[in-house]
């Protein structure tokens, strides 16, 4: 197997807030594969945009940061403005999900990658930037006769795919793309899905797709990593997580998604936690319906549960629990807890 291009050890993102800090990542550990895309899933507020920014080095200013995130040997994290911003975008680029606001509409589409070209790849001549601009755009399904027009004169899909060509021009090694076809019809969202599959093939880019979509997963990713509450609580290969789900929460996560055999409508119980004071022990255990009372006492190791899978889960390392603790968590005593 290749050696990652990108590696996160232990990562830990967090948001000053005046009741005390947000900790929207806390302890995540993924690798990223040359040429793989990895889906990256959750409920809304469980990190992953963070997670994404992480990858990349784009943090808001005041969000504080431990761990590391392993790129060619050094830990992106550390590295000064200077160097990390001269990164971004020929190795590692992100895809935004509102490609409006990141095409200025004055300018046209020839123009915005001209720009980048000349700042990230000055060696190029004129015209071998816009052949690289041009061959970009084909592979994006833009005609090259639109090269000269400006945004406005495109649909959102076409924007979208246009901002992808943008951030793939460079060739990066890592892109983040974060919800990058939320706004689109279906179809769009397919075909531009079916695209970033083949271009990743094609340059060998590693792609961490953030997305709501387990249908996506299921179709375009090698791998998936299922966030809760600033956690990896599962990752593994897509066709497996999606079929046969180890952790209850991808489970319930998948549960809940509609697809064209969903006969019921089901949604998980409860809300996900304030990451301020998250539940101690398995953040997922008040809303668990397989949860034991170990669950809410000690923080469950991570199992590898296949080759190349691993959950975190006491359902997977049963010996280890202490006699007793293995009996079911009692929905009431839990309220009760909870209230007091
Ligand atoms: N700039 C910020 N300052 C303070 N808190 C933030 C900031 N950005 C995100 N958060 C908080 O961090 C937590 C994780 O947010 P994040 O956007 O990473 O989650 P998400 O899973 O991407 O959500 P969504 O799917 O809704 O985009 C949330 O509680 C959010 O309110």
């Amino acid at each position: 197997m290749a050696d990652p291009v990108l590696s996160l050890r232990d990562l830990r993102i967090w948001y000053g807030a005046e009741r005390g800090a947000v900790r929207a990542v806390d302890g995540v550990s993924l690798d990223l594969l040359p040429g793989e895309t990895v889906g990256l899933v959750g409920e809304s507020g469980c990190g992953k945009s963070t997670l994404g920014r992480g990858v990349i080095g784009l943090l808001p200013a005041g969000a504080g940061h431990a761990g590391e995130v392993n790129y060619k040997g050094q830990n992106i994290l550390e590295l000064k403005p200077k160097r990390l911003r001269a990164m971004r975008g020929p190795e590692l680029g992100m895809i935004f999900q509102e490609p409006m606001t990141r095409l200025n509409p004055l300018m046209k589409i020839s123009d915005h990658f001209e720009e980048v070209l000349k700042i990230h790849e000055p060696k190029l001549s004129r015209k071998e930037a816009r052949n690289r601009a041009m061959e970009a755009l084909r592979g994006m399904g833009i005609p090259p006769t639109r090269y000269k027009q400006y945004p406005h004169e495109f649909s959102g899909g076409m924007r979208q795919r246009i901002m992808i060509a943008l951030a793939l021009v460079l060739r990066p090694a890592v892109v983040v793309a974060d919800e990058p076809t939320t706004a689109l019809d279906v179809l769009v969202e397919a075909q531009i899905i079916r695209i970033l599959a083949d271009l990743r093939r094609n340059f060998d880019t590693a792609l961490l797709l953030i997305t709501h979509n387990l249908g996506i997963v299921a179709e375009a990713c090698d791998r998936v990593a299922v966030m809760y509450a600033g956690r990896v609580v599962e990752q593994g290969p897509a066709y497996d997580i999606t079929t046969k789900p180890s952790h209850p929460y991808s489970r319930e996560l998948l549960r809940s998604t509609i697809s064209l055999s969903t006969t019921e409508l089901h949604s998980i119980p409860g809300a996900p936690p304030d990451l301020v004071s998250p539940p101690p022990a398995c953040r997922f255990h008040p809303r668990c319906p397989d949860a034991m009372q170990i669950c809410a006492q000690q923080w469950p190791t991570t199992v590898a549960t296949s080759p190349g899978r691993r959950s975190e889960c006491w359902l997977h390392s049963k010996d280890q629990i202490p006699k007793g603790l293995d009996a079911p968590l009692e929905r009431e005593a839990l309220a009760a807890a909870e209230e007091a």
